[in-house]
């Protein structure tokens, strides 16, 4: 391609090197994966961004390159170039597999992205063995353990590096929040704790901030259609997939979180699905703290209520059977 021109692109005097982190994305040519590749390129704390993916990674590269934003893009095509696309990277945000149609649950999809998830952890342990990892791919409930058994069978096991992303149940719960009681969505916080499917995702409707009182046909609805929010897109979209573009808004939220917590900013607080102390179970989704080093704090779940408190032993029983599941697809 370049032969057509006068000047070949290795000629500019461009070195790359500016400031900023390196973050690759694995399953960047996805759904999810090119909006959330166009965001991250416009993230000013971005200086390199890598994209990697089996299928189209060249032609999303092609593409994004074109933005006159600080980032530069590289991309990468099939797992003989994982190790390119992986080396040297800070953060490494992982959308890969496949989503749900109408029907299926999202353990469903287990069969095909638990191996998918594992492969992928196997580059990061070899190649960037530091790194923030920001896990997508669903079940997150049974992927970000069996993430976690790659790299502690790799020997680089840090669970303050390795979170699963559930911003899109804040993302929901903050939305449908904000309507019920009339206000801007950009005002709410809802801590939602718990996992990411059906009933794991638990909303602390009584730690709304700001602090609100909502009536039980109001609980009700808001806490079955934040559990639901993801099925109510699948539905929609009707065998085309499932959430991508709040996806990839809420997984750039994130990761953008993830980075200034890296850079040292104080106050980065976020929802996360992570390896826990705050319960009985090995994983739990809860609020933590992020800082230069992944997770800082991991912060307590606060007061329930008793509707509250009923909803985390339904969530506790189903969690532990997919976290006991993830643990012995690698362990088997
Ligand atoms: N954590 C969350 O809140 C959410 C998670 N998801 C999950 O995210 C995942 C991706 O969803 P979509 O982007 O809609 O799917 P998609 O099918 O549109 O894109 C997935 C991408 O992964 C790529 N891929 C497949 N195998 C790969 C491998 N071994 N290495 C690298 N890339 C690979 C595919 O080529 C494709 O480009 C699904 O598992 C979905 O359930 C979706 C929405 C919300
Ligand atoms: O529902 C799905 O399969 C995708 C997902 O995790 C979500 O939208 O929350």
């Amino acid at each position: 391609m370049e032969e057509k021109w006068w000047l070949r692109r290795s000629d500019c005097r461009a070195k790359g090197g500016a400031p900023g982190f390196k973050v690759a994305i694995l399953g960047a040519a996805g759904g999810i994966g090119q909006p959330l590749a166009m965001l991250m390129k416009m993230n000013p704390l971005v200086s390199v961004l890598h994209l990697y993916d089996v299928v189209n990674s060249p032609g999303v590269t092609a593409d994004l390159s074109h933005m006159d934003t600080g980032a530069v893009v590289r991309g990468f095509l099939g797992q003989p170039q994982l190790e390119s696309a992986l080396t040297g990277m800070d953060l490494v945000i992982i959308p890969a597999g496949v989503p749900r149609k109408p029907g299926m649950t999202r353990d469903d999809l287990f069969k095909i992205n638990a191996g998918i998830v594992r492969t992928l952890c196997e580059g990061v342990a070899k190649c960037c063995p530091n790194a923030v990892v920001n896990l997508i791919s669903n079940p997150v409930n049974s992927t970000v353990p069996i993430a976690a058994e790659v790299f502690k069978k790799a020997g680089t096991y840090n669970p303050k590096k390795l979170l699963g992303v559930t911003t899109l149940d804040v993302a929901r719960a903050n939305t449908f929040v904000a309507e019920v009681l009339g206000i801007d969505p950009r005002d709410v916080n809802v801590p939602v704790v718990g996992g990411h499917a059906g009933v794991t995702i638990l909303p602390l409707l009584s730690q709304v901030n700001p602090p609100s009182s909502f009536t039980p046909e109001e609980i009700a609805y808001l806490t079955d259609r934040i559990q639901n929010g993801g099925t109510e897109v699948v539905e929609a979209k009707a065998g085309t997939g499932s959430a991508t573009l709040s996806m990839a808004y809420a997984a750039a939220k994130f990761a953008d979180a993830c980075l200034r917590g890296l850079r040292g900013d104080a106050g980065i607080v976020e929802c996360s699905y992570v390896a826990s102390q705050v319960t009985e179970l090995p994983f739990f989704a809860t609020k933590v703290r992020i800082g230069r080093q992944g997770i800082d704090e991991f912060l307590p779940l606060g007061p329930l209520n008793e509707f509250e408190r009923a909803g985390l032993e339904k969530a506790k029983k189903e969690l532990a059977e997919s976290i006991q599941k993830g643990v012995s697809f690698i362990n088997k």
